[in-house]
């Protein structure tokens, strides 16, 4: 089954929803309509910004989409600081990024929480981007393809063949987020051909042959081409390099499989 590669840009904490705008719109005029019919690209800002992002994309019928780096488990209530599903929803995002490396460990989340998280999502119509990925000891000690098998079957656990077909699941091995040490493209095509599997045994042969993986981990357009090449790995969450316009434009156009804009 052909996999439409998806191009994902994780701002983090970076950029007031004045510079989003204005980064919207770089990247929109780089991003010629062609491009859209090979790649999906998606950009995925601060809360505080996704009110500007939205209007801009739907006022100038861009074609890019939108969506949240995090959401609450909870529905509704007394849960200072969080942000739920129907807001994000209502806010029309496409998608939400879950279990990012940078939430499991500076905010203590779990796979039950990720669960959790996965499930607000799905409730809401959002897709869930979830990730996993293996720091650097694990790597060295050679454990990496079980340990990511492990974290996405705890992610993902109890989940109907139909919910996980409407994930996207992202691997991101944490010594290669933002230190510029990517992994190579047969470092990111073992994982996710494990993470594929995977998929085929949580649900069914189908289901894994539709649901995209992307890689993440110091993504750049020198890189892009030869990690979106392989054949597990269907596209890119991308952190630094989405900061940039010219270089975000020109990695999403080689995923698409070029002209370079
Ligand atoms: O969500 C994005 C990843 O954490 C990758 O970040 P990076 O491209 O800055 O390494």
């Amino acid at each position: 089954m052909a996999r439409k590669p998806l191009i994902a840009g994780n701002w983090k904490m970076n950029l007031n929803h004045l510079e989003a705008i204005a980064l919207v719109q770089k990247i929109a005029f780089s991003l010629p309509a062609k491009y859209f019919d090979k790649v999906d690209v998606t950009v995925i800002p601060p809360f505080t910004d996704i009110r500007s992002v939205q209007t801009l994309i739907e006022g100038d019928k861009l074609l890019l989409t939108y969506g949240a780096q995090d959401v609450s488990a909870q529905d509704s209530g007394a849960f200072t600081g969080e942000i739920s599903g129907s807001m994000l929803a209502k806010l029309g995002c496409t998608f939400v990024v879950v279990g990012h490396s940078e939430r499991r460990t500076l905010h203590g989340e779990t796979n039950e929480t990720v669960l959790a998280k996965t499930k607000a999502a799905l409730k809401n119509g959002l897709t869930p981007i979830v990730c996993i990925g293996e720091g650097l000891e694990i790597r060295e000690a050679g454990d990496h393809v079980a340990y990511n098998v492990d974290q996405l079957k705890g992610s993902l656990a109890g989940l109907s063949a139909e919910e996980i077909s409407k994930i996207v699941i992202a691997y991101e091995p944490v010594w290669a987020i933002g230190t510029g040490r990517v992994a190579s493209a047969a470092d990111a095509q073992e994982v996710c051909a494990a993470v594929r599997a995977t998929v085929a045994e949580l649900a069914d042969a189908e289901v894994a042959a539709g649901v995209r993986v992307l890689y993440g981990g110091s993504v750049s357009s020198k890189n892009v081409g030869e990690i979106v090449g392989q054949t597990d790995v269907d596209g890119a969450l991308v952190g630094g390099a989405s900061l940039k316009a010219d270089e975000f434009a020109t990695l999403s156009a080689i995923a698409a499989g070029g002209p370079l804009p």
